[in-house]
Order: C-alpha cells, then structure tokens, then sequence
C-alpha cells in the first residue's frame, strides 16, 4: 500500500482542500495521511472564515505521520503564512522527502485569500527549490513571476523562470484561460514543454478543481509513476470529475471523485 500526504487547509463544504486531497487518493487507491494548516468556514458561496493552525501543531502532525507511517509522496495546498510555510519546507528536508507536490494556493474562487500576500517570497524561496512538481494556476503563475500571461507563449516563459526558482516541474493549469474552448495546461520538465489539451466543460461547479488536480499527481507519484504519466492519469481524473459535477450548495459545486472510476470502469482494478 502506497501512502500519500497532504499538508493544507480544510474547507469545511467538503470540495476543496484536504477533504478534496483525501478523497482523491481514496479514489486513487493510496494510503490518505494529512497534516492541517488551517481550517476554513467555507462553502459552495465562498469562504466564510479562516482559523490558521499553530506552526507547532503543523509541525507535530507532519512529524507524527513521517516516524511512524511514512510518506511516499506528498501535496502542499493551502499553507497560509510564511512560518508554516518554512516550518513545512524544514519537515521535507528532515525527512529527505522527494516526491513533492506544491499547488501553490493563494487566492479561493470567490477571492478570499488563502495565502498572506508576504508569504510569497517563503514560499519562492523555501518551498519551491524543494518541489518535483508545482502546479500554479495562471493567477498564482502570474505573482510567482510577476508577468502577465495571455499566451501559450507566455506560458512557457513563465515555466521557464518558475523552473529557475528550483522546481523541478511546472505545470502551469489552464483552468482560467478563458479565451479559449479548450482548458491547456503546460508541463515544463527544465528541457521540454508538454501541452495537455482537453475541450473546455462548461459549468460553474469548478470549486476544488486545482486541488483535486495536484492530490491526482501525488497519488499516482506515489504509486511509482513518472511526472508526464502522472500528470496524464490526473488530467483525466479532474476532467471526468468537472464533467460529472455535483449539484451541491448554491454557488460554485465541487467536482465529483468518484467519476474517473466509473467511467473507466476502474472499479476492480488496484493501480488503475
Ligand atoms: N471548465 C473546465 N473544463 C475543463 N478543465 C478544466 C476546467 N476548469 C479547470 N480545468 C482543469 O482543472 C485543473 C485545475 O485548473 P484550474 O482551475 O486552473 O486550477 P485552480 O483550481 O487552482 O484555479 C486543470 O487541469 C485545468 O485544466
Ligand atoms: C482549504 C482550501 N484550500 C484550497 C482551496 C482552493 O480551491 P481550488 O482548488 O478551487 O482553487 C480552497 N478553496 N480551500
């Protein structure tokens, strides 16, 4: 059994976060462990309130999970500030942890902030030199670069000066290319760009789909499989579950998890 952690907030409506993180890897067939950051009030209608955890319950829970149980990949997502966010990076170094995922969650849908505005710099100069594979949206790829992207161009020279910052990987997520019928995502390995393309989904229930999408890379990193296969198996994993969204709440819904495996008729398969 394989044994995945995400290190991130909770979103209380169910969609987005650790609870987002957890069910993807249930859904993935790897070991769920997490480690909470903050909790959030928060629903289909936006955030309501966030509660930061103390760095030393962070670092506790981190610590609790890496003696005992072990990790063989993980996921950052919502990390608040820029001491839980040095306090995570400290954690991946003690443990020499590798298969490293960050989202780097800054802003939710509805515009509340996840992410101090100072914490960028931590996380740019802590987190991601530590990172194989970062997953920003194009918002969050614009401040990590402080450029505009409009582009599939400017997508790659935003790759290339996030590569620069110590990622090994970049997969910068089209989710908010709205000029386009197509949703583009780029992967960026330091030498050669990959465009993942699929037909745009027309819905508003897109609540926890970065989350989902980077829980999706990590599960199957954990599972042994390269950066470009895992990234392929997570895009079809998000897609199917944006497709099948669920009619919950009154605002943005989240994406159904148990889609990919109906579809596929993966129910009985193990590393599917
Ligand atoms: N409407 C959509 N149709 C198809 N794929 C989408 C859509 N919205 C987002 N995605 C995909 O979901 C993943 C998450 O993207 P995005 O929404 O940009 O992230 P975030 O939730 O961090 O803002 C990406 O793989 C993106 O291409
Ligand atoms: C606790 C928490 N973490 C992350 C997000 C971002 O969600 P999205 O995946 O839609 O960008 C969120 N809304 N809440």
């Amino acid at each position: 059994m394989k044994r995945a952690m995400t290190i991130a907030g909770s979103d209380s409506g169910g969609g987005a976060g650790i609870q987002a993180d957890l069910k993807t890897f249930q859904e993935l067939k790897v070991f769920g462990m997490s480690a909470l950051t903050a909790v959030t009030a928060q629903n289909t209608l936006g955030v309501q309130a966030v509660f930061p955890m103390e760095v030393e319950a962070v670092a506790e829970q981190i610590q609790s999970v890496g003696e005992d149980i072990g990790v063989d990949a993980l996921k950052t997502g919502m990390l608040f500030n820029a001491e839980i966010i040095e306090t995570v990076a400290e954690k991946i170094k003690y443990f020499a942890w590798e298969k490293v995922v960050v989202d780097p969650v800054m802003i939710a849908k509805g515009g509340a902030s996840l992410l101090q505005q100072e914490a960028v710099s931590a996380l740019k100069d802590h987190l991601l030199p530590l990172c194989l594979v970062v997953t920003p949206n194009i918002p969050e790829a614009e401040v990590l670069t402080g450029m505009t992207i409009l582009s599939h161009d400017d997508k790659k020279e935003a790759a290339r000066r996030i590569h620069a910052l110590g990622a090994k990987n970049v997969v910068i997520k089209g989710g908010h290319d709205l000029n386009t019928n197509e949703s583009v995502d780029l992967l960026f390995n330091g030498a050669d760009f990959e465009f993942f393309s699929v037909p745009r989904i027309e819905t508003k229930n897109t609540h926890g789909t970065g989350c989902t999408f980077s829980a999706a890379i990590t599960a199957q990193l954990a599972k042994g499989l390269t950066v470009y296969d895992a990234v392929s198996v997570a895009k079809e994993f998000i897609h199917a579950a944006i497709g099948n969204s669920l009619n919950i709440g009154q605002g943005h819904g989240p994406t159904n998890h148990w889609a990919f495996n109906r579809e596929k008729g993966r129910l009985a398969t193990w590393h599917g």
